[in-house]
């Protein structure tokens, strides 16, 4: 039988790992993608993942969403093991390409998890309509997925992940390939959206200013094989304009988020 919502331990944490480990082995040998990672993610939080290329980032995201099986220590998402996480629908998913199908509009994109989900026409039109005014796109339904610009797309991809209403977020890097002006004025929104609906999110980002603007938790990741080297709880209030990228609290952070990524390197 499927887990469902109520099965969940309701005041433990949302990700809770312990010495996890994830070894790949390929033809060219092992790869030691993950190493003991200790991470508690608590209901609300906004975590963003920061490290250098390969550190393990996109591995630790597909390890919450069941994609990757750890091949050492242990491993919770709303207190299931990851993969019954998975079949009770435990998150939505937003990847670093929008990945819209061309040939469905807006709404057709929207609606296809809830159509896998089997959710009756009323409640797709319903839980469509809520997530495009969500990420403010009322109106573009029925547009195809060309006729929008990038940082819309993206959008769309994230009412998509939001349409059927799980509370875990995963991002990854979903602003990566966005000019600085939009992914900006993305951050804004997201940071408003995550206020408003309460989710806890899972991000991961190369960038030390989105992370710090958005977060309520920076986790900073060291390579080969990819550690923690540090965990920051923001100070930062929740109520966060663009401007506060030049308070001293900000650039504080985002000193220690960087001197982190150097000794990571060092060390490696
Ligand atoms: N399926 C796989 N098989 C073998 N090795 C893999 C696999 N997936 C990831 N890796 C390796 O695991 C390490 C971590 O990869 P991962 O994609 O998690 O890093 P990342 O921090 O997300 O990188 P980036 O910032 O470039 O996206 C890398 O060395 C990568 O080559």
């Amino acid at each position: 039988m499927e887990a469902t919502a109520e099965d969940r331990a309701p005041g433990g944490s949302v990700v809770a790992a312990q010495g996890l480990n994830l070894t790949f082995h390929t033809n060219d040998g092992s790869v030691h993608a993950l190493k003991d990672v200790n991470l508690a993610v608590e209901r609300g939080e906004f975590v963003s993942f920061i490290g250098p290329s390969g550190c393990g980032k996109t591995t630790f995201l597909r390890c919450v969403a069941g994609l990757e099986t750890p091949t050492g220590g242990s491993l919770s998402v709303n207190g299931l093991d990851p993969d019954a996480a998975r079949r009770a629908r435990a998150y939505g998913y937003v990847f670093q390409a929008a990945g819209l199908y061309p040939w469905r509009t807006i709404g057709g994109n929207i609606r296809l998890p809830l159509e896998i989900m089997g959710f009756s026409e009323d409640e797709k039109k319903r839980r469509v309509r809520e997530t495009l005014a969500l990420v403010d796109l009322d109106g573009f339904e029925n547009k195809f997925p060309w006729q929008l610009s990038g940082g819309m797309q993206q959008r769309a991809s994230i009412a998509r992940a939001l349409s059927f209403d799980a509370d875990l977020l995963l991002m990854d890097e979903p602003f990566g390939a966005l000019d600085e002006i939009v992914r900006d004025r993305l951050n804004e929104e997201l940071l408003s959206l995550w206020a408003r609906t309460g989710k806890t999110m899972l991000f991961v980002t190369h960038s030390i200013p989105e992370a710090v603007y958005l977060s309520t938790k920076i986790v900073v990741m060291s390579p080969r094989p990819g550690r923690i080297s540090d965990v920051i709880d923001s100070p930062l209030p929740k109520e966060r304009p663009l401007d506060i990228r030049d308070s001293r609290g900000f650039i504080d952070i985002a000193h220690r988020v960087r001197e982190g990524l150097r000794a990571g390197m060092e060390e490696a």
